[in-house]
């Protein structure tokens, strides 16, 4: 018998629409990057994160203004860089915070979470928003403040989406065994690497997506059909 005691799941394209990210957080913090690096871009973790992207781009001796245009060019091809979604989430708890969005959940996402809770599942979020992105979407999100439901979080420094390793971290930090555990996304090479790791997959596949003809993981139009 399966026994699922944990569930991760994936934030955009899972929880939430991809749209959301795409027309609401992607340009919000687009706007306001040059302003925010210049404003804040002596702090260390600003500094950090700065340094960060310059190296991944392998720039030397670059400048701020350099950073800047590199960092603007990321958000417009969504690189899922640890660096860049550091910054990013620095700048949109300026936007939760003033009220300008809250995140977007889909209309059952809160419910199932709650109802999972009270089964006694774990909940944990596994995102390439940085960990506090994370934190900050689901306490101001359309359906209230869900942040309580989640036990832990994962990101990118935990490793990359698609490799395998990540969900073997991931299973050691929560503490259970990767059979023990679902993993929901809905990106099928996040999926193949959750599996190689030995977890369980869900796939979600939002309408008006195509359902895929042979689908190597189980497929869920929305989180009402998973039974755990
Ligand atoms: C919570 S952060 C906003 C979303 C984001 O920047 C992102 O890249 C989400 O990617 P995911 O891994 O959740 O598909
Ligand atoms: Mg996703």
């Amino acid at each position: 018998m399966i026994e699922i005691r944990a569930i991760v799941t994936d934030i955009e394209g899972t929880t939430s629409s991809i749209d959301f990210v795409r027309d609401v957080l992607f340009p919000y913090a687009r706007k306001r990057l040059p302003a925010f690096v210049e404003t804040h871009g002596t702090k260390p973790e600003v500094q950090h994160w700065l340094h960060e992207a310059a190296r991944e781009a392998g720039l030397v001796e670059a400048s701020r203004q350099d950073i800047i245009e590199l960092l603007l060019q990321w958000i417009d091809q969504d690189r899922k860089s640890t660096a860049l979604k550091a910054l990013q989430g620095m700048i949109w708890k300026d936007g939760y915070e003033a009220g300008d969005y809250r995140a977007h959940v889909y209309p059952e996402v809160a419910a199932r979470l709650r109802d999972w809770r009270a089964d006694g599942l774990r909940l944990y979020v596994y995102s390439s928003g940085s960990v506090p992105a994370q934190k900050l979407f689901f306490q101001h999100s359309e359906a209230g403040d869900l942040g309580a439901l989640f036990a832990g979080y994962f990101d990118t420094e935990t490793g990359p989406k698609r490799e395998s390793e990540s969900y073997r971290r991931i299973a050691e930090a929560i503490g259970e065994q990767p059979r023990h555990l679902l993993f929901l996304s809905d990106i099928v090479e996040e999926l193949d690497a959750a599996q190689a790791a030995g977890f369980h997959t869900g796939w979600l596949v939002r309408e008006p997506q195509a359902l895929p003809a042979s689908p190597r993981h189980a497929v869920y139009r929305d989180f009402g059909a998973i039974a755990p």
